[in-house]
C-alpha cells in the first residue's frame, strides 16, 4: 500500500473536512502518498485528482462543506463511468479509495470495489444518520443542532402569535434528524417515516393542548414523510385547525452548512483515523463506524442494507415530554 485516494460524494456534510483531515495527516504519518479527487465519482470519471499534503488541510476542521467539493454522478451508475473511473485510478497508480459519503456513495464503492478488485473504506458522512453500522454519521449532530436552532425561532412567532406550525426538517427516507429535532426542540409533536401517522390523533393532541391552555404548538414531520411532508400534512389538516392559523416552515438546505459541532469533529476525526489504520491492516470493502463510543467497521453490504431506526423509547418519551 503506497498510494491512496480520498473523495467526498453525495450530500455535503459538516465535518467532512474534519474526516478528510484525519485521513490525510493519518496517512502522512504513515508515509502514504494520498490524492484528493474532486467532486466525488464525477471527478473520479473526468480525472481531477489532486495530491494532499498534511499541510493543504490545515485550517480546515472547523469549515462547513467540503473542500474537495462533492456531486450526485449519474456516469458512476453505468459500466462506461465506472470504467473511465479504474482507468483514471490506475493512470494514478492508486492503491486504495477512502469513500466519505452516505449509502449511495458506499452502494456505488462496493460496486466499483466488485467489479475492479480496488480495496474501498467507508466513511459514515450525511447529515441523514440513514447508515446501519455506526450511531451517527457525520454531520448529523451539526444538522439537528441548526435546525433546532431554526425551531427555537419559530416558538417565539408561534407563540406571540399563537399559531401553529409545521416544520419540515430533511432526513430523505429517515426520521432521525426529525426526532432528536423534536426532542431537542420540546415540539408538540413528531411526525416520521418510521412509525404510523394516525391523524385524528393529531388534531386531537393539538386541540387538548390548546384547551389545556398551550398557547402555540410546533409539529415537525420528516421531508420523506410518506404524506407529503410538512406541506402535504398541513393541507390535509388545517381547515379544521384554521383557528390556530397553521403555518409552514421548510429549513431545508441550511441543515447542509455551517461549522461543525465539536461532536461532529470528534466524530470524523476519529473515524477518518480509523479509516487508514484498518485500511493499513488490509481491511477492504468495509464501512467504519462508532457503537457505543468504540470503533467498529462492517461489510459494505450490512451498512447499505440493513436498516436503522430510531428506537421506540425515544418516540414514546417525545410524545410523553410534549404533553
Ligand atoms: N447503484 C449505484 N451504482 C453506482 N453508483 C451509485 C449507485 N448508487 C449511488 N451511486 C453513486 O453514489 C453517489 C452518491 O449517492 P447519493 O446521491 O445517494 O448520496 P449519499 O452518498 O447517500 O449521501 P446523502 O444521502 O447524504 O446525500 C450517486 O450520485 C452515484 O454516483
Ligand atoms: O441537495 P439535494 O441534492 O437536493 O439533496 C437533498 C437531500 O440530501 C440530503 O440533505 C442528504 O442526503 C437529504 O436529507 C435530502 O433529502
Ligand atoms: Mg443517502
Amino acid at each position: 500500500m503506497r498510494r491512496i485516494a480520498v473523495f467526498t460524494s453525495g450530500g455535503d456534510a459538516p465535518g467532512m473536512n474534519a474526516a478528510l483531515r484525519a485521513v490525510v495527516r493519518t496517512a502522512a504519518w504513515n508515509k502514504l502518498h494520498v490524492y484528493g479527487i474532486e467532486r466525488g465519482f464525477e471527478g473520479m470519471i473526468d480525472g481531477h485528482f489532486q495530491r494532499l499534503e498534511r499541510r493543504d488541510v490545515a485550517n480546515i476542521i472547523q469549515r462547513g462543506g467540503t473542500m474537495l467539493r462533492t456531486a450526485r454522478s449519474k456516469r458512476f451508475m453505468t459500466p462506461e463511468g465506472r470504467r473511465a473511473a479504474y482507468d483514471h485510478l490506475k493512470a494514478y497508480d492508486i492503491d486504495a479509495c477512502i469513500a466519505i459519503g452516505g449509502n449511495g456513495t458506499f452502494t456505488g464503492a462496493k460496486i466499483f470495489s466488485e467489479e475492479y478488485k480496488i480495496p474501498f473504506i467507508g466513511i459514515p458522512g450525511t447529515i441523514d444518520n440513514d447508515l446501519y453500522g455506526t450511531d451517527y454519521t457525520i454531520g448529523f449532530d451539526t444538522a439537528v443542532n441548526t435546525a433546532i436552532d431554526a425551531v427555537d425561532k419559530i416558538r417565539d412567532t408561534a407563540d406571540s402569535h399563537n399559531r401553529l406550525f409545521f416544520v419540515e426538517v430533511m432526513g430523505r427516507n429517515s426520521g432521525y434528524i426529525a426526532l432528536y429535532t423534536a426532542i431537542g426542540s420540546g415540539a408538540s409533536s413528531v411526525l416520521i417515516p418510521e412509525s404510523e401517522t394516525d391523524l385524528e390523533d393529531l388534531k386531537s393532541v393539538l386541540r387538548k393542548n390548546k384547551a389545556r391552555g398551550k398557547l402555540f404548538s410546533v409539529v415537525i414531520v420528516a421531508e420523506g414523510h410518506p404524506m407529503g411532508g410538512a406541506t402535504g400534512i398541513a393541507e390535509k389538516i388545517q381547515h379544521e385547525l384554521a383557528s390556530m392559523e397553521p403555518k409552514v416552515t421548510v429549513i431545508g438546505h441550511l441543515q447542509r452548512g455551517g461549522a461543525p459541532t465539536a461532536a461532529d469533529r470528534l466524530l470524523a476525526s476519529r473515524l477518518g483515523f480509523a479509516a487508514v489504520e484498518l485500511l493499513m491492516e488490509g481491511a477492504e470493502n468495509i464501512a467504519v463506524g462508532i457503537v457505543n463510543g468504540e470503533v467498529t467497521s462492517m461489510p459494505f453490504d450490512d451498512a447499505i442494507n440493513k436498516q436503522k431506526i430510531p428506537s421506540d423509547e425515544l418516540i414514546r418519551m417525545a410524545s410523553i415530554l410534549a404533553i
